[in-house]
């Protein structure tokens, strides 16, 4: 049996950046010619387009495992890494994507239409662009960062002009073979269709589209069966059509109870959709129960059933219902039909110029960019499970930089401490009420790190010693808390003069090192 592929979730992840490179250039009689290490090249993302070549999300079903390229790392001799390649997965048109909390971040509708389901990482810079007049031979680099990693949900909509609906056996897919050139599997038992078919149906100078909507049953709208995944596929069709089996011997069941019964299951999921349904300004679509209604009285080939057919279309018709007598094997009345089903999607048609409009511009559902973010960071005193009290920094640039540090180097952790400083983590978790001394989480507690807060001084490259040390982590002995008050207020008097100094130079147009505090 093949398996439902009409929604899926993919675990997709951008590629990680390549991290930058610490190299010293060297030539004959310049044996140390300043830092030539390049940047890591960017990771690629992954990106969903609308594709009107793909029909099923069955491929990603298959393998929903999709990871983009990685950047590779820098080289010396100033070589920037190449970017990692985006990895670009066609999806059917009708393909609704949404995050792991069922939130929609794109509806892609119209051929070409994009959008970025995970970013990849940025590519760390190398010592030769975190060089400055302050930091003329810096001793190390930015590592990439990982790419993001998410899971998203896809859900196929069919953007089908006409939708047939009705009882399992009524004859939706024969009809369908009949009025198209599509071949779908039909036969004589309940529940042959597995997954909606799709047709074009010609009528004249009108081309439309038209599926059927298998598995409603009575419950449908609650679950029952496969009904509320196919329910999806009539959220955006112009025209409903009821298939109603007027040769059907089941106890119970006639045309026009088939007919209540069907409509009360797209009431029920109407409601059920509630404010989700499909956003009219946006499709041009009336809400689904008021969209046009056709019946269709059909296995009239069958003389019992052109019987019962005259006696209740009368009844429909009085219900102001357009209903038409028709055969899918003898083919009595398909052309009626067809024609008037073209009439209808012409006037939907008319009513929805928006829906021919071209691709819309990419979308990123993450507000956060490569380079965006919010700068500021917040802090909040939090229990953590192993350090006990500790501050905790959230903000996407302070943890982007905690990311892009080699903490085995101490003049990239130098350098993670000026960036904080400069980026004013300092003086919020100094107004959070922190202390030198005090443990300190940046990120979240699973993935976050954890370190003993000493306030640092803005001006940074001035204050390490030879290249590959820093003042500031020579002393590994943890302080009394008496000695790190004390020196706290010390700090706190440097770092007010260092400031000015910074404000200085900056006024004089000898600080060029601003950029650094941007990101990478
Ligand atoms: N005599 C007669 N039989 C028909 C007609 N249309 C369909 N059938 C038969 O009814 C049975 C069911 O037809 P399908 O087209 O598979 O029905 P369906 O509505 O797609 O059913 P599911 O896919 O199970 O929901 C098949 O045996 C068809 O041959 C018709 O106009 N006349
Ligand atoms: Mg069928």
């Amino acid at each position: 049996m093949p398996s439902f592929i009409d929604r899926v979730v993919l675990h997709v992840a951008g590629g990680d950046g390549g991290h930058g490179c610490t190299s010293i250039h060297r030539e004959k009689y310049k044996p140390l010619a300043g830092p030539d290490g390049g940047d890591g090249g960017h990771g690629g993302s992954v990106i969903l387009t609308a594709d009107p070549r793909v029909t099923t999300l069955l491929t990603y079903h298959r393998s929903p495992h999709r990871t983009a390229g990685s950047g590779a790392p820098g080289e010396g001799g100033w070589r920037r890494g190449a970017d990692g390649e985006d990895m670009v997965l066609p999806v059917p048109l009708g393909t609704v994507v949404k995050d792991s909390d069922g939130g929609v971040l794109a509806d892609l509708t119209a051929a070409g239409e994009r959008v970025v389901v995970a970013e990849g990482g940025s590519g760390g810079r190398g010592n030769f662009s975190l060089a400055s007049p302050k930091r003329k031979a810096p001793g190390f680099h930015l590592l990439g960062e990982p790419g993001e990693a998410r899971d998203v949900t896809l859900e196929l909509k069919t953007v089908a002009d006409v939708a047939l609906v009705g009882y399992p056996s009524a004859g939706k897919s024969s009809l369908i073979a009949a009025m198209s050139a599509a071949r779908p599997k039909i036969a004589d038992y309940p529940f042959t269709t597995l997954t909606p078919n799709l047709g074009v149906v010609e009528a004249g100078e009108t081309r439309f589209t038209m599926a059927d909507v298998p598995g409603l049953i009575p419950g449908a709208s609650e679950g029952k069966g496969l009904g509320l995944e196919f329910l999806r596929h009539i959220e955006r069709c112009a025209v409903v059509v009821h298939v109603l089996d007027c040769a059907t011997l089941e106890p119970g069941r006639d045309p026009l109870s088939d007919f209540d019964t069907i409509e009360a299951e797209l009431a029920a999921y109407a409601d059920r959709l509630g404010a989700d349904e499909a956003d009219p300004a946006l499709t041009g679509l009336a809400p689904l129960m008021e969209r046009p209604r056709v019946v269709v009285l059909n296995k009239v080939d069958v003389p019992e059933a052109a019987d019962l057919a005259e006696l209740v279309e009368a009844d429909l018709k009085a219900r102001g219902l357009p209903t038409f007598t028709v055969s899918a094997v003898s083919h009595a009345g398909l052309s009626r039909l067809a024609f008037a089903l073209a009439e209808l999607v012409q006037q939907a048609r008319a009513q929805a110029p928006a829906l021919a409009e071209p691709a819309r511009p990419i979308i990123r559902p993450a507000a956060v960019g490569r380079r965006g973010g919010q700068a500021t960071a917040t802090v909040a005193v939090i229990q953590h499970p192993a350090e006990g009290t500790v501050y905790q920094v959230r903000g996407d640039k302070p943890e982007r930089w905690v990311r892009q540090t080699d903490f085995s180097n101490d003049e990239a952790v130098g350098y993670l401490a000026d960036r904080l400083a400069a980026g004013g983590v300092e003086d919020e978790l100094a107004k959070a009420g922190a202390h030198a001394g005090d443990t300190v989480l940046i990120g979240d507690v699973k993935g976050g790190v954890i370190f003993t807060w000493e306030p640092a001084m803005t001006t940074g490259a001035e204050l390490l010693g030879a290249r590959g040390t820093d003042a500031r982590l020579e002393d590994h002995h943890r302080r009394t808390n008496a000695e790190r008050r004390a020196q706290y207020h010390d700090w706190m008097d440097a770092k007010e003069a260092a400031r000015q100094q910074l404000r200085d130079e900056a006024a004089e147009g000898l600080w060029t090192d601003a950029a650094d505090w941007e990101d990478a």
